[in-house]
């Protein structure tokens, strides 16, 4: 496969982590809004530690990089609910 072949393909693999990440967020959004409803602490270290362990386990040779995309993506996750709830 050449050069251009594969940037098209990794384009659509972006455009789907993409669609991914927007439905991600939308869902945290609806977490954090049920949180505060609730008086629940946004922060969950046991649920984060739950999904960095699947995370790691399902991902092989690249587990290193999936726990730190996952800790981007939860930090991502939590910058917004604070934005949501105003704090
Ligand atoms: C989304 C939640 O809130 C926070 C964000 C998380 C995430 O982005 O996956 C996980 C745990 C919490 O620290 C949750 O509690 O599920």
């Amino acid at each position: 496969m050449n050069l251009e072949e594969l940037r098209r393909e990794i384009n659509l693999v972006d455009e789907e982590i993409l669609k991914c990440f927007i439905k991600r967020m939308d869902i945290s959004e609806k977490i954090a809004l049920g949180k505060i409803e609730n008086n629940i602490e946004l922060v969950n270290k046991t649920r984060e530690e739950e999904i960095l362990n699947k995370v790691e386990s399902e991902s092989k040779k690249y587990s290193k990089y999936s726990r730190k995309l996952f800790i981007t993506l939860m930090d991502l996750s939590k910058e917004f609910q604070r934005e949501v709830i105003g704090d």
